[in-house]
């Protein structure tokens, strides 16, 4: 987790950007401009639609980075977003987070990873390549630690391996989060309570010189008053925090997430920096491409800086 502090202390800014393009987030005409390339360069026709959209994800996704970078630390793609698309998505996906790592940017992976031991030893690999040879390139991956420690472990081991890290759901910002994660257990704590406590377990031997283990949590900014206690109950464990903005949370929600330093956190936008554009009334259907994606450019930027400077304002 040094490398991710040190990068929010080198901007002075806790914030992560999501890369969570879907279709009703780039501009039409970004889109449309790609039809004839990718019309003469796919041997199947009936993948075109697919590959046109991942090729716009691509082009989107490197003006938002190239917009944010040297204001925010990091990005989080989500890959849900691009495995929709399948192998071309897949493409889009290391494509982006290569561009953003050559870009300076910490690449957190959110692929919310899990399985039994052997199985997530594979998926492991996310984190440490495959013989030598590392297609993804990140620098973290979000962790569901729904089968217990022989999921999380090799996780753990990849990422000592690599000098990279690893963020595991404990409260995370949905709606339906309280169903399974508020349960009380027969001690009198919650399931998420127990989660934080195996956490704050896993990483108690790879804390880092800022105080901080590489095995990180993932803690919604929707739950202002969990946030807080968890804060305490992981004293060194840094939080991912989702859920600022589109979905609710504010930079007063987030304050006790962080420590009395004003480390600890990183609080992740998605919608809010990405989407930035189609609430700002300059957009028009009309426009061309390149103008569209000059919006993007400037209303990401924005919405980046409005995002650190509302952080900065509370801690
Ligand atoms: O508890 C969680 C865990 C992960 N997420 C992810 O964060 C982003 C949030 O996107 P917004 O557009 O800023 O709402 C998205 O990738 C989620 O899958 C989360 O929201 N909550």
């Amino acid at each position: 987790m040094d490398r991710l502090i040190d990068a929010i202390e080198a901007t002075q800014n806790p914030s992560v950007v999501g890369l969570d393009p879907t279709e009703a987030l780039v501009p039409p005409q970004v889109v449309a401009g790609l039809a004839d390339e990718v019309r003469d360069s796919v041997e199947d026709p009936a993948e075109a639609p697919a590959v046109q959209l991942a090729s716009a994800f691509y082009e989107f996704n490197r003006t938002i980075i190239d917009a944010v970078a040297g204001i925010v630390p990091a990005v989080k793609p989500q890959i849900a977003m691009y495995e929709a698309l399948g192998p071309a998505g897949v493409d889009v996906y290391t494509m982006t987070c290569d561009y953003a790592a050559s870009r300076g940017l910490y690449v957190l992976a959110d692929a919310k990873r899990g399985d039994i031991g052997s199985t997530a030893a594979a998926y492991a690999h996310m984190l440490t390549g495959v013989n030598g040879f590392d297609p993804w390139k990140v620098d973290a991956v979000t962790v569901n630690p729904y089968l217990g420690t022989d999921g999380i472990t090799p996780f753990v081991d990849a990422a000592k391996e690599s000098d990279k890290d690893l963020f595991v759901l404990v409260r995370t910002s949905n709606p339906s989060s309280s169903e399974l994660q508020m349960l009380d257990l027969a001690d009198g704590s919650k399931v998420y309570e127990r989660v934080a406590d195996l956490v704050e377990g896993w990483g108690a031997d790879t804390i880092g010189e800022h105080g901080y283990s590489r095995v990180g949590a993932v803690v919604g900014a929707t739950h202002p008053e969990e946030g807080k206690a968890l804060r305490a109950r992981m004293p060194h464990t840094f939080f991912l925090v989702p859920g600022y903005g589109a979905q609710g949370g504010t930079a007063a929600d987030v304050r006790g997430m962080f420590d009395e330093s004003g480390s600890g956190a990183i609080v992740n936008s998605s919608r809010g920096i990405i989407g930035a554009w189609k609430k700002d009334e300059r957009y028009s259907p009309s426009m061309s491409a390149d103008d569209a994606l000059a919006l993007v450019d400037e209303t990401a930027r924005a919405a980046a800086i409005r995002m650190r400077d509302d952080l900065r304002a509370v801690l």
